[in-house]
């Protein structure tokens, strides 16, 4: 059976790794810490590895987009969306009452979740919990877990219900987060191609690099897509680490490398003198109407 590594247990990553690719078909593997799932696909220990990459509020997961690029060379196999609700758990009992919302939450000291997600929360703390202390932890399903390990009534996590059902705590309010549409979505990468439904639609990722001192270089990229009439999700720079205001284009094109018009595009692109790296071209799966289970 195939290997896969993720943030987890009790976290959004396998919420939606569950959902898409179902519970039994793959063995998952949990790691704490992000640079760990990485880790364990490019040394070989699993298959492939799940990574959150970007939010609908919050944006790209920097971090996630940054080791996909800079350090690791693992081509996108599947993207998926997925809807996140956030909850405040705590510990059964813990002081204040759970049916008064404000006092229970003024009972409470510290919260534990992961930065993304008291990002996404920042409204409902600044309103009910202004004076708490926020610590950021690797993961969600790991600040459930500290909650139940450290045993105090005065801690609580934002994650997912799933990481109260695991560690057995209670919630205190469900679907807290500031945005109710909202979404991440998530990249399976590892070196081969998985066995995923083939119906869905394909998206290609590519990393591009402009010439030194060419001016309207970007432009000519973004037409070789406009006249061919290709449609690109999401246009995004970041930093190439190389010198200071050196920056790549991170691409996401709505077409396969198996049509006719996008790799001439690319070719188009190249002979500008862009570098063109190609991050993946595989099938995207939205929530709610499919999944990616064979
Ligand atoms: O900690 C988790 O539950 C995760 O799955 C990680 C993660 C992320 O890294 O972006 C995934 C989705 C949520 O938007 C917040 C956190």
């Amino acid at each position: 059976m195939k290997r896969i590594s993720l943030l987890g247990p009790g976290t959004y990553t396998e919420e939606s790794a569950h959902h898409y690719l179902g519970r039994d078909a793959f063995d998952y593997v949990n790691y704490k810490l992000i640079a760990d799932v990485f880790e364990s696909t490019v040394n070989g220990v699993t298959d492939y590895s799940v990574i959150p990459i970007e939010n609908t509020f919050e944006g790209s997961v920097s971090l996630h987009v940054d080791w996909l690029v800079h350090n690791v060379d693992l081509p996108i196999q599947a993207e998926w969306v997925y809807p996140i609700s956030i909850n405040l758990l705590r510990l059964p009992g813990g002081l204040g009452g759970s049916d008064e919302l404000e006092a229970a939450c003024g009972a409470i000291r510290k919260i534990y979740s992961h930065g993304v997600t008291l990002a996404q929360c920042q409204q409902f703390l600044r309103t009910h919990l202004p004076d708490v202390e926020l610590e950021p932890v690797g993961s969600n399903g790991e600040a459930a877990r500290m909650v139940r390990e450290l045993g105090d009534p005065a801690a609580a996590a934002l994650a997912p219900l799933g990481a109260g059902a695991l560690y057995g705590l209670e919630t205190l309010a469900a679907g807290v987060q500031d945005h109710q549409n909202n979404f991440t979505r998530f990249v399976l990468i590892g070196h081969e191609k998985p066995q995923l439904k083939e119906t869905a639609d394909r998206k290609t990722t590519i990393l591009v690099t402009l010439p030194e001192d060419f001016p309207g270089a970007l432009h000519q990229v973004l037409s070789a897509f406009a006249w061919r009439r290709i449609n690109l999700s999401k246009i995004e720079s970041r930093p190439t680490k190389k010198k200071l205001g050196s920056y790549y284009f991170y691409i996401d094109i709505e077409a396969s490398m198996d049509s006719v018009l996008l790799p001439a595009a690319l070719q188009e692109i190249e002979a500008i003198g862009c570098q063109v790296r190609l991050m993946g071209c595989y099938p995207t799966f939205s929530y709610g109407t499919e999944t990616a289970k064979v």
